[in-house]
């Protein structure tokens, strides 16, 4: 009877004598293997997986007999130890194992259990919700970390907007920020409150900016950016100076290397004009010449580009 129930079981089972033979092989091996019990039985273990020799599963093996251990096999490893195919195929790509060998004794003798599971469902399954969530970030327009608008986003809003001051001569600015001296703010209170801080400042930023159309995003690390439709250069500079001071009033402390003793912006202004800022690529380089302006002139300014 406990014959049959091994043999019918949805598992690899195999056991190994003190001397590494194989002592024990179960039909579940067998017809994914293509090698009979008959074929199998008496041969070292090595002789059965010569290329296992030096790797992870013969170290374990002998771990596991000499030393008394259990062992899990981490499936990061080697996800397919075994040549064991899909039942009755014997070719094509492995199945994907998690392998668990268990010592025990016997009388006077030690065994080893080894259990083979075919994984390839679950980690096919993880492969496809992986590559899903993959697939879902990139299509996304948020950013993970502060929560406001990412990159992606920005660009989109930036092009809709520009056709749209192309087709009406309506103004549109942009506002380029950096957080001054984050890199000391990093040194000297680690990534992690240095993500915080970006935070808070995203959110600051944002909830100044009260229009609908206006679009905060963040740019990339350290950097945010605004496209604000219907506003002029002069319009914008004062939203920017109103973000600027926001940030400042809140009296986050900054590392005692900064510049600043508390957190500030450095914030560049640009405005489409239909000869020369007239596309996004000479917006952006205008904003961020003038986002440097205001990094040499001492930080915690607000420059606008000009001609
Ligand atoms: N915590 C955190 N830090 C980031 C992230 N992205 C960029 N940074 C850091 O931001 C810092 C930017 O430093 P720099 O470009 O040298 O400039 P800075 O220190 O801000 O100096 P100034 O811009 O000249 O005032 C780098 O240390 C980056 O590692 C992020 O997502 N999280």
């Amino acid at each position: 009877m406990y014959g049959r129930v091994l043999g019918l079981a949805n598992l690899g089972l195999m056991v190994l004598d003190s001397d590494q033979r194989i002592v024990f092989w179960n039909q579940w091996l067998a017809s994914r293997s293509g090698m009979a019990a008959s074929r199998v039985q008496g041969l070292l273990f090595l002789e059965a997986f010569p290329e296992l020799s030096g790797q992870r599963m013969e170290q374990a093996v002998h771990t596991a007999l000499a030393n008394n251990l259990p062992t899990v096999l981490p499936q990061n490893q080697n996800r397919s130890p075994f040549p064991l195919f899909a039942a009755g195929t014997w070719g094509g790509e492995r199945v994907e194992q998690a392998v668990t060998l268990t010592p025990f004794n016997e009388g006077k003798e030690r065994f080893c259990l080894v259990e083979v599971a075919d994984v390839s469902n679950t980690v096919g399954r993880e492969r496809l919700l992986r590559g899903q969530a993959e697939a879902l970030r990139a299509q996304s327009y948020v950013d993970g970390l502060t929560g406001i608008a990412n990159r992606r986003h920005f660009d989109v809003a930036l092009d809709r907007e520009l056709r749209r001051a192309h087709r009406q001569g309506a103004p549109l600015s942009l506002l380029l920020m950096d957080i001054d001296s984050f890199k000391a703010y990093n040194d000297h209170f680690g990534h992690q409150q240095g993500d915080a801080c970006l935070t808070l400042v995203a959110e600051a930023f944002a909830s100044r900016l009260q229009r609908p159309a206006d679009l905060a995003a963040r740019y990339g690390g350290e950097e945010f950016a605004a496209v604000l439709p219907d506003t002029s250069a002069e319009q914008a500079a004062q939203h920017a100076e109103v973000i600027r001071a926001y940030v400042e009033s809140l009296k986050m402390a900054h590392a005692p290397k900064a510049v600043h003793s508390h957190v500030t912006l450095s914030i560049g202004v640009a405005s489409f004009d239909k000869e020369r800022l007239n596309d996004a690529k000479a917006l952006l380089e205008a904003a961020d010449r003038a986002l440097y302006t205001a990094k040499r002139e001492g930080r915690n300014c607000v420059i606008v580009a000009r001609d």
